[in-house]
């Protein structure tokens, strides 16, 4: 049996302004900050060490990973960053208000918008501030694979190359895995790993720097689950 141990970054400055993120490189809050570090403290209190770390090229991610290793003291372990990580590209709806939007467009498309995994936000174009191909980190990604919006189940076409290809050969090299992302990338991996079905993915939703175990069999199938308390 394996341990796979995945997290959601802690509060960001724009959760705690409930504004619409996705790939927007938003600091973490004080909050955050310090929902990471008792992260850390918690995973260490239960006996948790890691052989390798993912997140992605956010750094709202990449610093409560770090903080989490930090309070393990393992901050020399590998640690990758991959793009195919990130929160899933909001569009135009990144920068917005939730609140607002939902006045403006009504409760049941916002929520459409943020849950149903086939419903696309609003699209950017590339001469928007907020395309991603004006941004240093992406220049080595095709513009096929630079979003301008993005529904879950796209979301989950670009995370799931990275978990076939990079953890789960980490997984079966039987090295301690701790995976810290978004609150969607995480909702995508879950729905291909789980094999969730729409209505699971839409109900399902992941605190923010609360550890979350998987212990999974042989064949990489969860047995079950649980937040750490
Ligand atoms: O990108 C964001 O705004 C959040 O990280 C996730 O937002 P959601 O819960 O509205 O999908």
């Amino acid at each position: 049996m394996q341990k796979l141990v995945l997290i959601r970054h802690g509060e960001s400055v724009w959760n705690n302004e409930n504004r619409f993120t996705g790939w927007t490189d938003v600091d973490l809050s004080h909050t955050g900050h310090m929902q990471a570090i008792n992260a850390g403290k918690l995973l260490a209190k239960h006996g948790y060490n890691f052989d390798v770390g993912y997140t992605s090229v956010l750094k709202r991610s990449i610093k409560t990973l770090h903080h989490i290793l930090e309070e393990l003291d393992h901050l020399w372990i590998p640690v990758t960053k991959s793009w195919r990580l990130n929160e899933r590209f909001y569009g135009a709806l990144q920068g917005l208000n939730k609140e607002e939007t939902i006045q403006k467009y009504g409760a049941e498309q916002v929520h459409k918008w943020r849950r149903d995994p086939n419903e696309l936000p609003p699209a950017i174009k590339p001469d928007d501030d907020r395309y991603p191909g004006k941004d240093l980190r992406y220049c080595n990604l095709t513009s096929r694979e630079i979003p301008l919006t993005e529904n879950l189940s796209e979301t989950m076409q670009r995370v799931m190359p990275f978990w076939v290809e990079t953890i789960v050969p980490a997984i079966r090299e039987n090295r301690k895995v701790i995976v810290c992302a978004h609150g969607n990338s995480l909702r995508a991996l879950l729905k291909y790993i789980d094999n969730l079905s729409d209505e699971e993915v839409t109900n399902l939703e992941i605190p923010t720097a609360t550890p979350w175990i998987h212990e999974l069999d042989d064949e990489l199938n969860t047995i079950r689950h649980y937040y750490l308390e």
